[in-house]
């Protein structure tokens, strides 16, 4: 199967290498170009544009940072519109809100193409895996048509049914991730401040009924400071402001998700940005600006 792949950021250059491993032909793009190297050196063509990708390949992949690069790739100069056409398909990978979603699915119907978004749930080391969730909504032969791909990518795929849904699903999915990593950062802060161990609060946390993954994977780096980025601070609290919004849209009372939207706002104010978002922990600590990778 032949694929084009655009956006090759910490998930996007993994994704793209897991296809390329499982004997895909892929095509890429990235807006810095000379990220699509490595991807090269494993056997990836490299595309101009975003139309060169979508001309060449028909399917193509996109696994981008925002709504707002979601929607330049395709609408702008050189961009997705421009050879998307009857016949080809096109996957939005990346966290957007349903508004987005919706606005490309349209443009890209509208010239006879297909559209399915598809977030997913899952960091760095599940997107080299192939331990991703799949998120997927809108066209159900599309969907259908990248199943081999989808398998490659995850170890679950869920159709979710109308265009839309696979966006909320993911926001609602960060929205709590977001809260419960600002409830651990708490937790820590208050063993340490209060004379425990924090250490010894992992080891009984891991072994009762809120142990989690994400606590026993993050939570020892916490401890240490340092916030080699698997999933930015940056994109975490975009999840945030967009599950929020659609929190405003349907009246739903969110005082937890607002309260850690804050925390992350702070330290993105504070220069944490780029810092994988377990830093939201320097901003409960009070310590803000002495992060490191
Ligand atoms: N990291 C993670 O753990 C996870 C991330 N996600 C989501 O996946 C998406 C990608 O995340 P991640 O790979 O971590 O992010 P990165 O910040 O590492 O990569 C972002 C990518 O978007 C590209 N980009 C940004 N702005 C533009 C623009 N205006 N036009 C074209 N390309 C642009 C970047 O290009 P350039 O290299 O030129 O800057 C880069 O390829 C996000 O929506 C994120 O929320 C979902 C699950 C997990
Ligand atoms: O959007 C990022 C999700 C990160 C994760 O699921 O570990």
């Amino acid at each position: 199967m032949e694929v084009g792949f655009l956006g090759l950021g910490i998930m996007g250059k993994a994704m793209a290498a897991n296809l390329l491993r499982h004997g895909f032909r892929v095509t890429v793009w990235n807006r810095t170009l000379s990220k699509c190297d490595e991807l090269v050196a494993m056997g990836a063509a490299v595309g101009d544009t975003p139309a060169s990708v979508v001309a060449k390949c028909k399917y193509t992949i996109a696994m981008l940072s925002d709504p707002s690069a979601a929607l330049s790739v395709v609408f702008d100069k050189d961009g997705v519109l421009e050879q998307i056409g009857e016949g080809k398909g096109y996957v939005d990978m990346s966290t957007v809100d349903a508004a987005t979603s919706c606005k490309i699915s349209e443009a890209v119907k509208q010239k006879g193409g297909a559209f399915v978004e598809a977030p997913v749930s899952g960091s760095k080391k599940p997107a080299e895996d192939g331990q991703l969730v799949i998120l997927a909504a809108g066209d159900k032969a599309l969907y259908d048509d990248m199943v081999p791909a989808f398998d490659v990518l995850g170890k679950k795929s869920f159709f979710l049914g109308e265009m839309g849904n696979g966006a909320k699903m993911k926001l609602v999915v960060n929205m709590i991730m977001g809260s419960m990593m600002n409830a651990f950062s708490e937790g820590l802060c208050l063993a340490d401040k209060s004379g425990l161990s924090p250490q010894t609060l992992l080891d009984v946390l891991d072994l009762g009924a809120i142990a989690n993954p994400m606590f026993k994977m993050k939570g020892p780096s916490m401890l240490q400071g340092s916030y080699n980025p698997a999933f930015p601070l940056k994109h975490q609290q975009k999840d945030m402001r967009l599950a929020l919004s659609l929190g405003d849209e349907n009246a739903v009372s969110m005082p937890v998700a607002a309260a850690s939207n804050e925390a992350f706002k702070k330290a993105r104010s504070l220069g944490l940005g780029d810092l994988d978002f377990s830093a939201v922990h320097e901003v409960l600590k009070g310590t803000g600006g002495q992060a490191k990778a």
